[in-house]
């Protein structure tokens, strides 16, 4: 993707601006319009779309290779989700409950957000805190008043945490999801650890409830809801000789999603060839009966963070 570096201040989509100067950050744009926070700090690198908030990119400086899978076929396009890094899904995850024209895992990942704080943390990591605007989509498809923001926190781990605030009278009700790609050397070999004994709800056979008593491991299409988990899941990679390390907060299902071949090709931005094989989703969500009834004014916040460990 080519970009060219703008000066260092942050426009709302209303033209108006604030200069945040940081020594780590950066903006950017495409040639489509879309715009970039580039982070370059002593310990790792990062690419924030400010589109989705979506950090598209993200290799600690220990690492020879990205933590995160990002399409090669991605699409850079207002209104159109990036296929790769973390994909904000909310405040619904899958289809709309009762709308099925909406759009699936609801608006936030294709609505801009806006960068309003910067600073770095004590470790030397960069965080920013991102606040979605609100638009005439997201007015049509959510009535009541509300402010979702993300924290992100780019250093040796990357840490995510999103808030979202009831400004209404009443309660509502959200569901939410990181919808994680992580870069692996090949669905075939890898390993996850972390969600046995859990129930979970297989998407590829109607929403079936099942117990896990497996370790993970892939050989086709796999799209399971695990429902009321906490606690850290395990990637182990042995081609990349690395174990990623998911650990959650206020998150209570997590989704393990991998196309395969077949569902890869019929999609048009997962790349050609065998580039689905060094993906697969560990989603940290709210979703199914887990989805969250926030009060009114009262703020519900989850947070994922992600290590990697050498093997
Ligand atoms: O293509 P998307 O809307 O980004 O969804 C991609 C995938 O997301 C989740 O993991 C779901 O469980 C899958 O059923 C879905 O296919």
């Amino acid at each position: 993707m080519s970009t060219q570096t703008l000066a260092n201040s942050f426009y709302n989509s209303d033209g108006t601006g604030t200069s945040l100067a940081h020594p780590h950050i950066q903006l950017t744009e495409d040639g489509n319009g879309l715009r970039y926070i580039e982070i370059d700090n002593p310990l790792a690198k990062a690419r924030i779309a400010l589109q989705g908030g979506h950090v598209i990119h993200w290799q600690p400086k220990t690492e020879k290779q990205p933590v995160l899978w990002l399409s090669e076929h991605a699409r850079y396009v207002k209104g159109r989700s990036i296929r790769g890094g973390v994909p904000i899904c909310w405040p619904w995850f899958g289809a709309h409950q009762t709308d099925s024209t909406l759009c699936p895992h609801g608006f936030a990942r294709v609505i801009p957000w806006q960068l309003v704080d910067s600073d770095t943390t004590d470790t030397g990591a960069t965080r920013l805190l991102l606040q979605m605007q609100e638009t005439d989509v997201t007015r049509r498809q959510l009535g009541y008043p509300y402010v979702l923001t993300m924290t992100i926190t780019v250093g040796k781990r990357l840490k995510i945490d999103l808030a979202t605030t009831n400004k209404a009278d009443h309660p509502f009700i959200i569901g939410e999801a990181f919808h994680t790609y992580f870069n692996i050397s090949d669905v075939a070999n890898v390993k996850i650890t972390g969600l046995q004994d859990y129930v979970y709800a297989d998407k590829l056979k109607n929403y079936q409830r099942y117990v896990e008593h497996e370790v993970l491991t892939f050989d086709g299409e796999f799209d399971r809801v695990y429902l009321n988990h906490s606690g850290d899941c395990l990637l182990s990679d042995p081609g990349y000789k690395r174990r990623i390390r998911v650990s959650t907060s206020n998150s209570r299902s997590t989704v393990i999603w991998t196309p395969w071949e077949e569902k890869a090709h019929s999609t048009g931005d997962m790349g050609s060839a065998d580039e689905w094989r060094n993906m697969i989703c560990i989603e940290s969500a709210n979703a199914m009966e887990n989805m969250v009834v926030i009060n009114p004014n009262r703020t519900h916040i989850m947070s994922a963070e992600y290590t990697v460990e050498s093997m």
